[in-house]
Formats: structure tokens, sequence, C-alpha cells
């Protein structure tokens, strides 16, 4: 698992270090974690142009105490400095230590178009979102040859990971110190983060985590593997209330998504077209209302539809949102949740959906692009406002539990950009729906579900196009896959 905590809660913790670690110790470990990982990417025998954009604060020391080494192996380290003074420094001494510092109003662009590589010590995690203003200019010059390494973070990013800054860096890869921070897992910053490297300088944090990601390892250990002692109704039965007249596919998707994911046994739901289909495709399931352990209601679901079994089929959906036990509520079904949610639930909207149920909920109108520009927020307020565990689809996925739990975020990104198609949600939703089925929570169960969806999306054709009922197909051996690697 890898694990996020926010900037106060590391600059607590480095507090409490520092008092014990001699002045600048930390700041030491930090640049020659650095500088190695700098070294690794430029060639031993020296020569190369490493260029620094050096900030006001510590972030800018990072990077300079960087470059003084990699001048030591050769290389040739020039820093930009804009119109602030070094936290630490001054152009004489960084001179001394074998790195050129240009002064604010020099000239820049011909030493950056050569750099091949460029340090980022703009700002780090005492930045706020956005550039000074020296620097927009030089971020806009990077060569497109030139390899960046963030120090910390990207500058210009949000180090909270909430809100998206068109303005700041996009690096190949971030070096950060001791743990990672929500900027580096949160869907609107992580596009900018490239590869992430954490630097161990002896700083632990404890306690719950703000952001969390479960990483492949961690399947072994969530995934409910059956006993000698199951049967199929102590695996977990899953009731699914998806499809209708006009939307016939979502059902076949999510229930053979669910049947694949080890379900102890499916119960189908639906009107007269979509229960042809899923008879057809899942000779597996089982048709009408029984006892199950879990609810998935709305994939393909339309709560308008007056066509033949659409009402009987809405008082089941109806009945599972009313009962104690464990539901996921995907797109249509979403528009059945007017306010706070008894049982475990665990709400799957894309940005779009959110949109619109934050909207009713709330009375005042959110838009999807508000939703999209601060995911986090948003979700977080749906979860707030329903008491369920809200997870928010997109390249990163989001799983957020209500702020009052005290439980971190998951943020999962495990999918090829190739997963965005159609019918790929409904896939989503049989997964997730089977391990809650399972037993699992609604956090776990959405984080699981959809590191899972992704790996099956990736090894369905990897490097290339998937189509949802693919990714559903895989789901067997994307899990074999995970559960022996
Ligand atoms: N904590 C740790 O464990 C360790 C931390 N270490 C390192 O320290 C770094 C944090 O250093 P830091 O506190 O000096 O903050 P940093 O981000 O360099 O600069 C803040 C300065 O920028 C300014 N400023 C901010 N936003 C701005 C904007 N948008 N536009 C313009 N200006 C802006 C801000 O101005 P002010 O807010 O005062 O107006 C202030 O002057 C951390 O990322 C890591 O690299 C390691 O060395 C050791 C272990
Ligand atoms: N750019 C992307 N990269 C990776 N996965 C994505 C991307 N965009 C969307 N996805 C995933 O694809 C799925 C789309 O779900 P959804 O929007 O509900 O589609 P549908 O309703 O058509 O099934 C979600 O699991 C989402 O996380
Ligand atoms: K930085």
């Amino acid at each position: 698992m890898l694990r996020a905590w926010s900037a106060q809660r590391v600059r607590d913790a480095e507090a409490t270090l520092m008092s014990r670690l001699p002045e600048g110790e930390l700041m030491r470990r930090a640049a020659q974690g650095l500088a190695e990982v700098c070294r690794a990417r430029l060639p031993a025998s020296g020569g190369a142009r490493v260029v620094v954009l050096a900030g006001p604060g510590n972030n800018g020391a990072d990077a300079l105490y960087a470059a003084a080494r990699l001048a030591q192996d050769g290389h040739d380290c020039v820093a930009l400095q804009g119109d602030w003074p070094l936290a630490i420094g001054d152009s004489a001494s960084w001179s001394a230590a074998g790195v050129t510092v240009l002064a604010p109003g020099g000239d820049w662009a011909a030493p950056l178009a050569g750099a091949d590589l460029v340090i980022d010590g703009l700002l780090g995690i005492g930045g706020r979102p956005g550039l000074p203003q020296d620097a927009v200019a030089w971020v806009d010059a990077i060569p497109a040859s030139a390899y960046v390494v963030s120090v910390d973070l990207p500058s210009g990013q949000d180090p909270a990971g909430q809100s998206r800054s068109d303005t700041g860096v996009f690096a190949d890869e971030t070096v950060t110190f001791a743990v990672a921070k929500p900027v580096h897992l949160l869907p609107a910053t992580e596009a900018a983060v490239g590869r992430l490297t954490v630097i161990d300088i002896g700083l632990e944090l404890d306690g719950e985590p703000d952001v969390e990601r479960l990483d492949f390892a961690d399947v072994a250990h969530l995934w409910p593997v059956p006993t000698i002692a199951d049967d199929k109704y102590s695996r977990g039965v899953l009731g699914v209330v998806a499809g209708g007249e006009n939307y016939t596919g979502a059902p076949v998707l999510c229930c053979t998504a669910a049947v694949g994911a080890g379900l102890g046994m499916l119960r189908y739901v639906g009107t007269p077209a979509p229960t042809a289909l899923v008879r057809a495709a899942i000779p597996e399931a089982v048709h009408g209302e029984g006892r199950v352990q879990a609810w998935v209601v709305g994939p393909g679901l339309d709560i308008t539809s007056r066509a033949r079994g659409s009402k009987a089929q809405l008082d089941v959906a109806r009945s599972a949102l009313d009962s104690d036990l464990p539901v996921l509520v995907d797109a249509g079904g979403l528009d059945l949740v007017h306010g706070p949610r008894q049982g475990p639930t665990l709400l799957t909207p894309h940005a779009g959906e959110l949109s619109r149920l934050l909207t009713r909920l709330e009375g005042s109108e959110t838009t999807r692009e508000a939703v999209e520009a601060d995911p986090l927020s948003h979700a977080r307020r749906a979860a707030d406002l329903t008491g369920a565990t809200v997870l928010l689809k997109g390249a990163t996925t989001l799983v957020v539990p209500p702020t009052d739990w005290g439980l971190a975020v998951r943020s999962q990104n495990d999918a090829p950009a190739w997963l965005a198609t159609a019918g790929a949600g409904d896939v989503l939703s049989g997964v997730c729906g089977a391990l809650l089925a399972s037993g699992l929570t609604p956090l776990d169960a959405g984080s699981l579900g959809a590191l899972v969806h992704g790996v099956s999306a990736d090894l369905a054709n990897p490097g290339g196009p998937v189509r949802a009922l693919a990714v559903a197909h895989g789901i067997p051996q994307a899990v074999a896959h995970l559960l022996t690697r």
C-alpha cells in the first residue's frame, strides 16, 4: 500500500525529528537522495548540462545542494534565480560549490534550451497553486528533450492535490522525501508527477494517512479467496437490478464481471429484453428476487421507463435501497438516492453523475466542470451528505468515505486510458458488487474492484484498445494473475 500524508503532517513530524538532529541534516539527506536519482539519469562520464529552477524556499535549496553534488561529477550546472532571495546561500557561495547562479533578469533562455536535465526546485510543500511570476516563462521554455526531475512535487501544483493548475510543471520524475504527499496520488495533480521516487530521510509518519493506494501485493491480503469450508451461499450471493428495455447491454456486462469475480451466486432482476440476454450470456445467473448478501442497483436502469416489467423492477430496486444490506448504486440507480443512507453503501458515479447527484441533494447547481476541477472535495461532499462511500470514476478513481469516519481516501490508477469506453463502468459495478457480497467494506470493495478492473483492461490487450466485454471476460484471469504473482 502506498500511503500519503498531508504537507502539514509531514512538517509536524519533521519538526520533532529535527529537534533531535544536527541543523541541516534532513536537508543534507534530501539533497543526497535527490542527487543520486539525478546521477542515475545522467551519463556517468559527466559533461551534461543541468539547469536548476531555484525557487525562494527550501525546495530551491534542496535542488541547489543536489546540483553542487552533480557539479562534482563534472556536469555543467546552472541555476536560474528569479526576483526573490534564495533560502540558503547566494551566487558567490553557490559558484564556489560549482553551480553558476544566473541573477534575476539574466539571459536564462540559452542555458535552459541546452538542458539535458532540469531540476525543478521552484516550490515544494510550502507552495500555493500557481508559479512565481518569473518562473512561468522558464517552465514554458523547458525543452521537450530535457528530463525533468521535480523536487518533492511538480511546482505550481497544489500540494494537497485538490485543485488542478494549468501553469505548473509537468515532470518526468518526482523525487519526494520520507513519504508520498496527496499531490502525488490524487486525480487533479497526479498527471503532473511522472514517475514517483520516495527517498528515505529517516522520517517516520504514523496514524491514518490522508490518502492510500492499494498496490498489487494488497490483492492477496484483501481478495475473498474461498476455503474448503465454503459453499455458494457462504461465498456471497449478489442481487443485480439493472437494465431495461432500452439499455439491454449494461446488465450483461455487470453480471459477466460479477460472476467472473468469483461470486457464490448471482440473482438478476430485469425486464423482459435484458432478462433474455442475461439468460443467454450468463447461464449461471438465477432470475428474480431472493435472499442476497448485497445488491447492485442501477447499471442501465431508467427509473422513468413505463415499459413492461419496469414497475416491478423499480419496486425491487427501491426495496434493495431500503434494506440494511450493502448496496452499490450506479448510473440510473443514483436517481433513487435522495439523502442519508442507512446500510453500507457504495455510490459509483462518474463526474457528470456526481454533479447531478450533488445538484439534487444540495438544491443548487454543481457542474461537471466543477467536479473535474476538484474531484476530491466534490466526492467528499456527496459522501458527507449521504453517509455513503463515494467512488468517483475517472483516469484516477477516487474512493472517498464520509469525513467523520476518519479514514484515508483511496486513489487508484491502474487502468490504461483505453478503458475510457462505454460499458466499462458497468463492468466495474459487477466486480465491486461481487466484493460487497463477499463481505468487504465499501471502501475495500471499491478500491480493490477498481484495481482489478484496471488490470483486467491492461491484460485484455496490453498496449492496445479494449472493449468493455473483454474487460469483463478478463476478470477471472486478472484475479488469478494478481493472486499468484
Ligand atoms: N518537510 C520535510 O520533511 C523536508 C523538506 N525539505 C524541503 O523543503 C521544502 C519545503 O520548503 P519551504 O517550507 O521553504 O517551502 P517551499 O515550497 O520551498 O517555498 C515556499 C516559498 O515559496 C513562496 N511561495 C509559495 N507559493 C508561491 C506561489 N504560488 N508563487 C510565488 N511564491 C510562492 C512562499 O512565499 P510566502 O508563502 O511566504 O509568501 C515561500 O517563500 C520541501 O518541499 C522539501 O523540498 C527537505 O529539505 C527536508 C525534508
Ligand atoms: N482516461 C481514463 N483512463 C483510465 N480509465 C478510465 C479513463 N476514463 C474513464 N476510465 C474508467 O472507465 C470506466 C468508465 O465508466 P463509466 O463512465 O461509468 O462508463 P459507462 O457508464 O459507459 O459504463 C470507469 O471505471 C473509469 O474509471
Ligand atoms: K518542486
